[in-house]
């Protein structure tokens, strides 16, 4: 019997039974069709059966696979096709199109599930006497291409998944420091920090599946970032076990002893360990939480307010504003109005409407933006008048906390969009990126440019849209999410849109990534944004710290697959 660890569906996001439902959202649709040029379908696919048959058999070495039941034991080994499926991949959208129709590309041979340092130093240990690879699994919730096996890989691939390594184990409540399993996911984490008085604060949009080990190993931020930090930052010690023996960094606020070992580990993508422990900076649940939300006339004068926002320091736990598109697509996704109060609030937006037109707002390029404060009551309050007065100031409406409430609700559900999309046959993704303040507009513009071209050369409609999210004293990220209706070779012409969008980032004075990571998807990309010689710098660390090649190879850097090269 497998260890009872959650996983997602084998074929798509999150839970089975949960989906993305459009036909309760009466504008979705026409907006579909205006922007993409789509009739949606009602969506036919509840589940996707999963067929052993269509597995092929592991072909896992006798005595590997006697070497990995010694150091754990027969139920935490496991060569089970649906685990295997599960465990070769992680949430890329291309491989979530070729997985969801049975194309598997190249799986693990076996499944391991240590549930000690000394479990994981053993499966370690038996890699590298067989000369097998080891993939560090969390929650397999990347969309870097992280976890994706190289096809030509000829060893033997052992899924490394750390569900078991779990627990709230230590809070020190004096320092505000928790000690945490690597395999940890967030809700598990958040509950029981909640049970006690405390938060991590850490709420990245997978938050519902991904692993405090996984958020480590990618660099990944939450949602929640202005105040909370990004996980570099909620980092404050580790365990790191490597073939070669166990790294244990101790937490501490802040220390002065040479390169940062901590930061060299966050970001490795398991190429230089197994995560199996964290301490992580975390904070008394605030008394009181508010999201306020405004609207904007147009981008730049948002992006001005939160820039005015961020110089000011008026302390906020988030801030965020969604371009035109992206305003106009958030509004085609309300839900029909079905009790009263929502009726009389659909009037009372009406009515605000027409306070815009009146004011001369264009419609369509007016940017909502939510704002969220934490704290003692009073002093929300009064961040709350500041960040208000800075809002009127660059002429936007306040809208109250009514729409904030909804966001809050409904910001883990969109994840569901992209499966929706591909049973429609439509590619939807998202990119991300963060640029100082003096270039974020511009690497706005470039976007916007480049997708379109991109769009223009398949010869078909798309659609782009963005938000500014993590804001930071010098910028901040630009989050945007792309779709266009697929053709004969949706891999390939997604490669040309991710390209185009990626390249823009780079060309335009962003990075490549603001906390998705690398994985494959960004490898190409690396030497111009760390040089040729932080990437040669980059090599000697990985081949000198794995010499053998055992632990992810090809992710970071020098990816055996570019965007360009299909599964197989
Ligand atoms: C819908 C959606 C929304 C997302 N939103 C966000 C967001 O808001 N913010 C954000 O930061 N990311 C986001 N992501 C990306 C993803 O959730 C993050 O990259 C996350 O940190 C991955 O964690 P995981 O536990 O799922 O890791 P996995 O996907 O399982 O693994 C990712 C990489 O880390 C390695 N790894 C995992 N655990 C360990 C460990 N314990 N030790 C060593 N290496 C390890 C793996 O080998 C792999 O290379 C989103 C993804 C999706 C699909």
């Amino acid at each position: 019997m497998t260890p009872d660890v959650k996983h997602m569906k084998w074929w798509g996001w999150g839970e089975e039974g949960v989906f993305f439902n459009y036909l309760n959202k009466p504008q979705f649709a026409p907006f579909v069709k205006k922007a993409l040029d789509i009739d949606l379908r009602p969506r036919k696919i509840d589940t996707i059966a999963f067929d052993p048959d269509t597995v092929p058999d592991s072909t896992l070495p006798d005595d590997l696979a006697a070497a990995l039941v010694a150091v754990t034991s027969p139920d935490q080994v496991s060569v089970d096709p649906h685990e295997r499926v599960v465990h070769g991949h992680g949430s890329s959208v291309t491989e979530l199109l070729h997985v969801s129709r049975g194309d598997y590309g190249r799986l693990p041979e076996v499944v391991v599930y240590p549930a000690t340092d000394t479990e994981v130093a053993g499966v370690l240990a038996a890699a590298v006497e067989h000369d097998a690879v080891v993939v560090p699994y969390g929650g397999g919730t990347n969309i870097a291409r992280s976890l994706q096996l190289d096809p030509a890989e000829k060893r033997p691939i052992i899924s490394l998944d750390t569900g078991l390594l779990s627990g709230l184990r230590e809070l020190d409540e004096d320092s505000g420091l928790a000690r945490v399993g690597g395999g940890m996911q967030g809700p598990a984490l958040e509950e029981a920090l909640n049970d006690r008085g405390w938060t991590l604060g850490h709420m990245p949009d997978s938050f519902t599946h991904s692993t405090v080990g996984g958020w480590a190993a990618t660099r990944s931020s939450g949602m929640q970032s202005d105040k909370y930090g990004d996980i570099a930052g909620i980092v404050r010690g580790m365990t790191v076990v490597r073939p070669a023996g166990t790294v244990t960094l101790r937490p501490v606020p802040s220390e002065s002893t040479g390169p940062s070992l901590r930061e060299m580990f966050i970001g490795s993508e398991g190429r230089l360990g197994v995560i199996t422990e964290l301490w992580v900076q975390v904070h008394r649940l605030p008394a009181e939480r508010v999201v306020v939300a405004y609207m904007y006339p147009e981008w730049k004068s948002a992006v001005a307010a939160i820039r005015q926002i961020a110089a000011d320091e008026v302390p906020t736990t988030f801030v965020r504003i969604s371009d035109g598109n992206e305003t106009g697509f958030s509004l085609a996704t309300q839900k029909a109005a079905t009790t009263l109060k929502k009726k009389l609030e659909g009037k009372a937006q009406a009515g605000l409407w027409a306070v815009m037109r009146r004011r001369g707002w264009n419609t369509d390029q007016m940017c909502i933006s939510y704002v969220c404060f934490e704290g003692l009551a009073a002093d929300v309050a009064a961040r709350r008048k500041a960040v208000d007065a800075i809002a009127r100031r660059h002429g936007a409406l306040s809208l109250g906390t009514g729409p904030g409430a909804l966001y809050d609700q409904k910001k883990f559900d969109t994840p569901y969009l992209r499966d929706f999309l591909l049973e429609q046959d439509v590619m939807g993704d998202v990119s991300e990126t963060a640029a100082p303040w003096s270039k974020l507009n511009g690497v706005h513009r470039a976007v916007y440019a480049a997708a379109e071209k991109a769009f223009a050369q398949l010869g078909r409609k798309g659609w782009i849209m963005s938000h500014l999210s993590h804001s930071y004293h010098a910028g901040a990220c630009l989050y945007f999410t792309f779709a266009f209706k697929a053709g004969e070779k949706p891999d390939a012409e997604y490669a040309l849109v991710k390209t185009a969008i990626q390249q823009a980032f780079v060309d335009a004075g962003g990075t490549l990534s603001h906390h998705h990571g690398v994985g494959m998807e960004h490898a190409p990309w690396m030497e111009q944004v760390v040089s040729t010689e932080g990437v040669a710098l980059m090599r000697s660390l990985f081949d000198a710290a794995d010499p053998g090649a055992h632990l992810n190879p090809g992710k970071v850097i020098d990816a055996p697959l570019t965007l360009f090269d299909n599964l197989e």
